[in-house]
């Protein structure tokens, strides 16, 4: 079972995330992403799907036309995990 971060972990760990957003009411991380065109966000879109199956780690989001908003929580733990950090550096790595 994975648990919440503590604020120090939490805090650290957002240090190397500088584009990822805390929300303090859900505990969650959100960050928007914005492409060329619908084409370019939805392949964007399956390379995060393939992500987050293989770590059996879903994110929240929300897609218009060029647009992807990604909210990561961990519902298990009821606020911000490992899984979510991880998650957020892997998602960073396909758009560097
Ligand atoms: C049963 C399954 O492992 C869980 O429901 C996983 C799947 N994906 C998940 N995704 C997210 N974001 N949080 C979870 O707690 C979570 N749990």
């Amino acid at each position: 079972m994975v648990e919440r971060l503590s604020e120090l972990d939490r805090d650290e760990a957002l240090d190397d995330l500088p584009d990822w957003d805390w929300d303090e009411g859900r505990d969650a991380i959100s960050r928007r992403f914005v492409f060329a065109d619908f084409s370019e966000a939805f392949g964007f879109m399956t390379r995060v799907a393939l992500l987050a199956e293989k770590a059996d780690h879903h994110p929240e989001w929300s897609n218009v036309w060029n647009r992807v908003d990604i909210v990561l929580t961990t519902h298990d733990a009821g606020g911000l995990s490992a899984r979510d950090i991880a998650m957020a550096e892997a998602i960073d790595a396909l758009v560097e």
